[in-house]
């Protein structure tokens, strides 16, 4: 029998297909960049067409690596980039614009306007879960709506569909058969009540969208369609989605409350399985699905580090200390302890918990002694600095993390892992296979096809490969953390100081 699984992964700088055994071994992995586009300051645009191609081109040079074709492939799970809002015609299947992305911040003078009005605020908090930002996609619609010309009328017409690129892929997939989205993407449009699982009325009026424009949202493991045999050569049902922070909670088998991932690509997110009540932050946290299956919602919180390997690209490309993101590992280790350098680098801003945008970078405490060795540890050290931080809203909401599992990049590390034990004062889990987000979606695929019966089939497919503990004394950590925590005072725009 065919029980192998595809997944792809259509993230923000480039797409994978990845072929999973069903015990969630990577058989085969291919991936492709593609091509950003800044036309403002701000503003951060994807062509969706070379999304498609660096997708489709990712399928097909999977299959050329290895030994397996699409007839031994059972199940399709996707997973993406969120937020990253389309508006095509429903018809010719043309986008009115192209995608605006995530990071794209034109939306801000509008959301400022809007948080004038706290009842207003409230309202996206205690309904969606977020914070009145542009980085979520309701204000990035009614952007397209106002802005594209007839765009207004055609979706009033009932012409044109929304998707974040989960639904555009499944709507392509399935050569316009399907608009379908998942409760983890629908939950971050800032259009979507976590608590009745529904898009809200309020905020379609509030923003002036029609409902016509919005896929049906289902849960993760479902069916989202058939993808095409004249795409992939064989028919094959669409049977997982999630976004991707969501798609690695899975992928890491975090299914308990209290269990929590650790995501270090470009930037961190990290995310606590906080169980089946949603938890309000009062620390800025956001509040989102984490997963639902068969009806069951499973929510989280998250916070978000805007720069995590962005920090070693720049200790790489802008300063050129290091000639590639491996090399900072032996650095780091011939830096002086307690050498008393910290950098925050706040290059666009501070994300949670600070949510400063006008913060800026800084490092701190150099001396005469200081060397490349102590920048770039203090470069390395940010990145689990800014991941206490996170733990530390966490607790403060009630939530203490009982178990963190990391992935990405820069969890190769292990320089790094064993500095964030010692700073959390916690354990580290690094599993085998850290492609997480592609093997969350596979699972989800597996577990709608039916070759997993249940999340407890997941979870012993989850394997450690290392577990980092901390070698710190509680005093020797506190005080590190209060060097950080100096130097974040000193670097913060007066005008947030207080948030
Ligand atoms: N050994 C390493 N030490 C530190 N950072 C690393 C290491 N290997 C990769 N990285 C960083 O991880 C990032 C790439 O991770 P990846 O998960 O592929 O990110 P993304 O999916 O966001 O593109 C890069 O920013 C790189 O600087
Ligand atoms: O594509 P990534 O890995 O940069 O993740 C982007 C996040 O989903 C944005 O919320």
């Amino acid at each position: 029998m065919s029980d192998y699984i595809l997944a792809i992964d259509q993230g923000t700088t480039s797409s994978r297909a990845v072929i999973f055994s069903s015990s969630g071994d990577i058989k085969a992995m291919a991936q492709q960049e593609f091509s950003q586009h800044y036309p403002h300051g701000g503003w951060v645009e994807h062509d969706p067409d070379d999304i498609w191609r660096s997708v489709t081109d990712s399928i097909a040079a999977v299959f050329a690596q290895c030994e397996l074709s699409i007839d031994d492939v059972a199940t399709l799970g996707i997973t993406n980039q969120r937020e990253t809002t389309l508006i095509w015609d429903k018809h010719t299947g043309e986008a009115i614009y192209p995608a605006i992305v995530w990071q794209d911040r034109r939306t801000a003078d509008i959301c400022r306007e809007l948080s004038q009005d706290t009842s207003l605020t409230e309202h996206v908090t205690n309904t969606t879960g977020l914070l009145l930002d542009p980085y979520f996609s309701a204000t990035k619609i009614h952007w397209l709506l106002e802005n594209v010309e007839g765009a207004r009328a055609r979706a009033e017409a009932g012409d044109l569909l929304f998707g974040t690129m989960d639904t555009y892929l499944i709507w392509r997939l399935t050569n316009g058969q399907s608009h379908k989205t998942d409760a983890t993407n629908a939950s971050r449009t800032m259009l979507f009540d976590i608590n009745n699982q529904c898009w809200d009325k309020h905020l379609l009026d509030t923003f002036n969208i029609p409902a016509s424009l919005l896929p049906e949202v289902c849960d993760c493991a479902a069916e989202f369609g058939e993808a095409s045999e004249a795409i992939l050569g064989k028919a094959v049902p669409i049977q997982g989605v999630a976004g991707d922070q969501q798609a690695a909670l899975i992928g890491q088998a975090c299914f308990d409350k209290g269990m929590a991932k650790s995501t270090y690509g470009t930037g961190c997110f990290m995310i606590l399985n906080t169980g089946d009540t949603p938890l309000h932050s009062a620390n800025r946290l956001l509040t989102t699905v984490g997963y639902r299956l068969g009806g069951e919602v499973t929510y989280a919180l998250e916070g978000s580090i805007f720069m995590a390997g962005a920090t070693i690209q720049w200790l790489r490309d802008g300063l050129h200390l290091i000639k590639n993101a491996a090399e900072s590992e032996e650095l780091a280790k011939r830096a002086r302890e307690n050498n008393g350098v910290f950098m925050v680098p706040a290059f666009t801003g501070l994300g949670a918990p600070y949510w400063d945008p006008d913060a800026r970078g800084a490092i701190l405490g150099l001396t005469r002694d200081t060397g490349i060795s102590e920048i770039v540890a203090a470069g390395l050290q940010s990145v689990c600095y800014q991941t206490k931080d996170l733990q530390k809203a966490m607790e403060s909401d009630g939530a203490r993390p009982t178990t963190l599992r990391v992935d990405g990049g820069m969890a190769n590390n292990d320089w790094v892992m064993g500095f964030l034990a010692d700073i959390l004062g916690a354990e580290v889990q690094r599993p085998e296979v850290t492609e997480s987000t592609a093997l969350g979606a596979a699972f989800l695929a597996g577990l709608q096809a039916g070759i997993y019966e249940n999340i407890e089939d997941i979870r012993h497919n989850w394997r450690e490969e290392q577990v980092f503990t901390p070698r710190l004394t509680k005093a020797q950590r506190d005080e590190a953390y209060s060097g950080w925590q100096e130097s974040v005072a000193r670097i913060r725009c007066k005008d947030y100081q207080d948030t």
